[in-house]
């Protein structure tokens, strides 16, 4: 694990857009895999930026999405789809017929996730993952406990995680109970992965994280057994990481 540290969110998000960006120049057809949250709107916004004024094409990019809450419609403000939609794929000139995210519609989310992990397998496999990171160490949805070799599957969400993104929705009672969600094993079939964090918010998980034990507790520390991870986290979400642990991952 590599960690770049930079001093904000801004910093953070240019610099992912550019790992993106040159990802899809060496390889116009990548498979990306995309995530959603705030910490990513920066990212999109660079892009976005980025195809406006210097014409980086997408044309002949494949998406595909981490999760997806299971019972929102897909025009469903609060949906994922809807987030990627108004967020990115609208102001860029990807066919929306190239984007994939589970369908949390779905009348048979078991099936679904079958298909999902089915379909990424057609892919050829996801070139580069973005993942942000949840308060208790989540990537996509997979909450703590969850096994390191589950595909993509349905998940009960967290109280802390539906409270965490209460903020989205009218009431918590409207934030829903379920996910479907990219498995920590298809996740970790990446050929390269991209976690971002920022924030005080994220500041207690990163010192998890960054104490290198491997545990199902926190999630994103399956990260330490991937070849090819970079973590971009700014100087609020590392604020409480000491000096000697970051240099460790710093290189
Ligand atoms: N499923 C998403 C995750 O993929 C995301 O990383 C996390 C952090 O969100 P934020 O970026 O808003 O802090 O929230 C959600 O739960």
């Amino acid at each position: 694990m590599k960690l770049i540290e930079v001093a904000n969110y801004e910093e953070m998000s240019q610099k992912a857009a550019d790992i993106i960006i040159s990802q899809v120049k060496k390889k116009p057809d990548s498979v990306l895999g995309l995530a959603t949250g705030s910490t990513m709107l920066g990212t999109y916004q660079q892009l976005v930026q980025d195809h406006q004024q210097n014409g980086t094409s997408y044309r002949n990019v494949r998406t595909v999405n981490l999760d997806e809450y299971i019972g929102l419609s897909l025009d469903h403000p609060n949906s994922y789809r809807y987030y990627m939609n108004q967020h990115l794929f609208f102001h860029i000139d990807i066919p929306l017929s190239q984007t994939y995210i589970p369908n949390g519609a779905s009348d048979d989310v078991e099936a679904e996730c079958k298909r999902y992990e089915q379909l990424i397998e057609n892919l050829g496999g996801i070139d580069l993952q973005i993942l942000g990171i949840g308060r208790n160490g989540h990537i996509g949805f997979n909450e703590p406990g969850t096994s390191f070799s589950a595909p993509t599957h349905v998940v009960e969400l967290a109280p802390s995680t539906r409270q965490a993104n209460a903020r989205f929705f009218p009431s918590l009672e409207d934030v829903p109970r379920q996910a479907i969600t990219m498995g920590i094993a298809t996740i970790m079939k990446s050929r390269h992965i991209v976690l971002l964090a920022s924030g005080t918010a994220k500041a207690p998980i990163m010192v998890k994280l960054f104490e290198g034990t491997v545990t199902a507790d926190v999630p994103a520390s399956v990260l330490h057994t991937h070849p090819n991870v970079t973590v971009i986290a700014d100087e609020e979400a590392l604020s409480l990481v000491a000096n000697e642990r970051r240099k460790v991952y710093a290189r």
